[in-house]
């Protein structure tokens, strides 16, 4: 694992990711600690800093979105997939490089959706964080959060990250020099303070003090549910534009490199090993269907050191399992014969309407209504045919 921390900004479109990404390179060029920079936004047409890896070098927006026929959104996807494939020479490059940065930081696209819940994002994220200490910044507009249910579902957002990715996570309040983050920080701190907003919240229509409607209770349980989560978090707040709280960004973090080192690295390792076994579990499972329907037993016997089977030992054994068997006795507690006793009444859709069921007590009736209209019927035809028909059937009568 190489020490030089990785910084993946997310947040929702136009929070500010790019102008924080800016103002973190330019800091730490001042503190004479230059990062390694990787912008992942296909389908920005500038990027405000310099970078050692831009995405729009390897896949051209414009001409996935022809080619593949594809929106806005479907080709950010896509250039994601195309880039995904090429991580490890990616991840090589940053690793060769590891010894002259102090961080590594990327900057994602505008849709956070996009690289988050995509299948790329995920695996990007993986190849970094299996190499580098990783780190989630999540920026956040300040001032569009005032309201309680804006900044509720920025933290629901923020909390569905975490789980997804399971990496350390620092929120980051930009845009301080329009609204300070003391009223983001009051809420994470104190439920009741965050209840009073909410009560006197114009957005809520004075749903929440007259203590009815569907809102003010989900964003109450909401709220109570993230406390959980705010104990995992790192707060900064910080402005882009003005370089406020970029030391306590670093800081922050210093703290989540270390928290990554002690606990998240472990419980990676837990976790990369527990798959590998359920994997390597599920192969001997398969291996051991494989050899009964060969009929072979034990088939650890039978497996040489590399891997080959011994010939045809256990083959003759009659009472051997076969997939075969093992479908019958699944098939047999799988379905339940139906019982026809058991069958519900049939049900007619009409049932005063019977008067075209057939029964014996009305069948010479009915024959005599057929015979009568289809004489009927061949005399006043003029067709030759239709008389020769209607002969025939007297004939036969
Ligand atoms: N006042 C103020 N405005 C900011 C700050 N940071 C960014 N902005 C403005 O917010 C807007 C969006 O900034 P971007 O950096 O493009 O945001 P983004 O999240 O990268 O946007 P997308 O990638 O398009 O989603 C721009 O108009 C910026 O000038 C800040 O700290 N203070």
């Amino acid at each position: 694992m190489v020490n030089a921390p990785t910084v993946i900004c997310v947040g929702m479109a136009g929070s500010g990711k790019t102008t924080f990404m800016q103002r973190l390179n330019s800091h730490l060029h001042s503190k004479k600690k230059p990062p390694y920079v990787i912008n992942l936004d296909p389908a920005v047409s500038k990027v405000p800093f310099g970078c050692n890896i831009d995405i729009r070098d390897s896949v051209k927006y414009k001409k996935v979105m022809e080619e593949y026929n594809l929106g806005p959104n479907g080709a950010i996807v896509t250039s994601l997939n195309l880039f995904a494939t090429k991580i490890d020479q990616v991840i090589n490059l940053v690793e060769k490089r590891a010894d002259n940065f102090s961080h590594c930081i990327i900057d994602t696209p505008g849709q956070i959706e996009c690289f988050i819940w995509s299948a790329s994002g995920a695996i990007i994220t993986e190849a970094f964080a299996s190499t580098f200490p990783t780190i989630i910044a999540y920026i956040i507009d300040t001032p569009r959060s005032s309201s309680p249910t804006t900044f509720i579902s920025n933290m629901l957002y923020a909390c569905s990250i975490l789980y997804k990715t399971k990496l350390p996570m620092i929120v980051v309040f930009n845009k301080t020099d329009v609204e300070k983050a003391d009223f983001a920080k009051e809420w994470m701190q104190d439920f009741e303070k965050f209840q009073e907003s909410l009560r006197t919240d114009p957005n809520m229509n004075g749903e929440f003090s007259n203590g009815s409607g569907y809102m003010s209770s989900l964003v109450n349980s909401m709220s109570l549910m993230l406390e959980e989560f705010y104990s995992t978090l790192d707060v900064v707040a910080c402005s882009a534009y003005t370089g406020e709280g970029f030391d306590d960004f670093l800081n922050a973090i210093d703290k989540k490199t270390e928290e990554y080192n002690e606990v998240y690295a472990k419980e990676r390792e837990r976790i990369i090993k527990e798959k590998q076994l359920i994997e390597k579990q599920e192969k001997e499972k398969n291996l051991t269907h494989l050899m009964n329907d060969l009929g072979i037993k034990d088939h650890t016997k039978n497996i040489k050191k590399n891997g080959d089977f011994k010939n045809g030992e256990n083959l003759e054994n009659n009472n051997v399992d076969v997939l075969s068997d093992l479908e019958s006795e699944t098939e047999e507690t799988a379905y339940e014969e139906r019982d026809e006793d058991e069958q519900p009444e049939r049900e007619y859709t009409f049932p005063t309407d019977r008067n075209g069921e057939i029964n014996n007590k009305t069948d010479a009736d009915l024959q005599a209504r057929y015979q009568a209209a289809f004489e009927q019927t061949a005399k006043t035809s003029s067709s030759k045919t239709a008389e020769d028909i209607a002969n025939y059937i007297n004939r036969t009568n």
